[in-house]
């Protein structure tokens, strides 16, 4: 059905509350001023600075003689005679007075005659709970891609005329995935974007798509639980890895396009466990990268709130911040901390139920959001995270192997502007036996500040005076980290 059709259904069946959430208003009032056309009725708009005025789509704008507050207002509702439908645009607010309410509910409740269509319309309607039980919520139908590209269009002619007919230089690729990627927003925030978009430069081009990604976050954040990561990683600075970066690599195309081929599922996600230090997290950096979308980061342990159903709304509102930000990878850090390997009640059932909740959406989503879950510790997992064809797959990031040391040794004193053929890195790499990627990385930093205070260039006798001073983890947490390996072998692909 149409949105048309829908809102007229609605009045037809003698709807008396309807609540819009939207911030569309001159939208609304064009919708209902088509709705006329089907079914006959006054009507009106209120809003606190201009009082109620009628809008039928022969009148424009007439003025009437009712006081602007809502008392008066919803007191001439209740009193008139010709059925009407009115338009109350944030009026919400002044619903929480026991007075008001009451108006409301008789105006609604009208008993004896037909009663009048009052439509609560804002950007976020919250209702007292009496008042929600008796409303219809109405979702506004958002924008396409050919009414998209139509606004971006005509933010562009906008922007020629504003500038003494300056055309501007698109790049139809990307004009393409600003489409893509302003769908889910209605159509006010839409246009706000591509018009920041534009106006900023006066160009469409690839460095719009980051500013859109960041936009679009902070507009759809509103839960607080999502943050935006800004730090990048390409795969080809992971060392090792390299089962992860095929994986990622065969996949990259169909995640890309949105199309998997047929008898196959579009990749959804995957969990990295592992030990501390050993690149879960820039992997999760590189994926987003690899896949040219944003990466939103979901810290559980912020989720949770001590009072009965919070926790689980905090995380219903968080997914679905995440799934209006599709296509991106949604990075779920230390999941294992926000759910009780246990699965019993020693919280209330809280991680329980956010279990529940989790695996239910990762079942059911459709967009296009890619999950890395990251976790250090398996005792903590409840294993019905970890069954078959909850993720695509499960690997398993180990301390890195000589040969990979090798490659950390030189990609990071590459990285510090050193020449890593100035350097013994087989010699080194059988030095840091047991050592971790950020363990090498730290080893490294530490000599470059020894060979600074000595005033002399780094030389592989420093870096081999820090690995020797450094007792890594694997050593600090012998047990923990052989266990986890021994967990590992058999239930997870090695990722390397
Ligand atoms: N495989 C690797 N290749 C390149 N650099 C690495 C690698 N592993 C670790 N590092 C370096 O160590 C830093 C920390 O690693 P990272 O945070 O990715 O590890 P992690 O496994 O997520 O650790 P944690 O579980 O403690 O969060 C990285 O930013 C990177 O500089």
């Amino acid at each position: 059905m149409s949105e048309l059709q829908d809102l007229t259904a609605l009045i037809r069946a003698n709807t008396a509350l309807i609540v819009i959430e939207t911030r569309d208003e001159s939208r609304v009032i064009e919708l209902f001023r088509q709705v006329l056309m089907n079914v006959w009725r006054a009507l009106y708009r209120w809003s606190i600075t201009e009082g109620l005025r009628r809008v039928d789509f022969d009148r424009d704008d007439e003025e009437t003689e009712v006081a602007p507050d809502i008392s008066n207002t919803l007191q001439s509702i209740r009193d008139a005679d010709q059925r009407g439908i009115y338009l109350m645009f944030d009026a919400h607010p002044y619903l929480g007075y026991a007075s008001t309410q009451r108006q409301l509910r008789e105006i609604v409740q009208r008993r004896g005659c037909q009663p009048h269509v009052l439509v609560l319309i804002g950007h976020k309607v919250e209702l007292p709970p009496d008042l929600e039980s008796l409303a219809v919520r109405h979702r506004p139908s958002l924008p396409d891609a050919n009414a998209l590209l139509k606004l971006v269009r005509e933010e562009a002619e906008n922007y020629m005329r504003e500038h003494g007919g300056r055309r501007v230089e698109s790049d139809a690729d990307v004009v393409k995935q600003i489409v893509r990627n302003l769908q889910g927003l209605d159509p006010v925030d839409a246009r706000r974007i591509a018009r920041h978009l534009i106006f900023r430069d006066g160009a469409i081009g690839p460095d719009d798509l980051p500013e859109l990604a960041k936009l679009k976050f902070e507009l759809l954040n509103r839960s607080g639980h999502l943050h935006y990561e800004y730090d990048s990683a390409r795969m080809s600075e992971v060392a090792g890895a390299r089962r992860i970066k095929r994986w990622i690599e065969q996949r990259r195309g169909v995640f890309v396009s949105g199309d998997a081929p047929p008898g196959l599922d579009p990749p959804k996600g995957i969990l990295l466990l592992g030990v501390q230090g050993c690149g879960k997290s820039m992997i999760a950096k590189a994926v987003a990268a690899g896949f040219g979308v944003p990466l939103v980061r979901l810290d559980f342990g912020t989720l949770y709130d001590k009072f009965h159903g919070e926790t689980e709304k905090n995380l219903r509102a968080a997914l679905s911040s995440a799934e209006q930000l599709s296509p991106a990878v949604l990075w779920i850090d230390e999941i294992e901390k926000g759910l009780a390997g246990d699965g019993g009640d020693s919280d209330g059932g809280v991680s329980r139920r956010v279990l529940g909740y989790l695996l239910t959406w990762m079942a059911e989503r459709k967009s296009r959001l890619f999950l890395v879950a990251t976790a250090n510790q398996i005792e903590a997992l409840p294993p019905e995270l970890l069954r078959k064809g909850r993720f695509d797959e499960i690997f398993f990031v180990d301390l890195p192997v000589a040969e990979v040391r090798e490659e950390l040794f030189a990609s990071h004193l590459r990285k510090r502007a050193l020449k890593p053929e100035g350097f013994d890195l087989a010699g080194l790499a059988q030095a840091s036996d047991g050592f971790s990627g950020a363990e090498i990385e730290q080893a490294i930093v530490a000599a470059m500040y020894a060979a600074h205070a000595a005033n002399t260039p780094l030389a592989d006798f420093q870096l081999r005076a820090e690995l020797k001073q450094t007792r890594p983890l694997s050593v600090l947490m012998g047990e923990q980290v052989t266990a986890l390996r021994e967990w590992a072998r058999g239930r997870t692909v090695a990722a390397d």
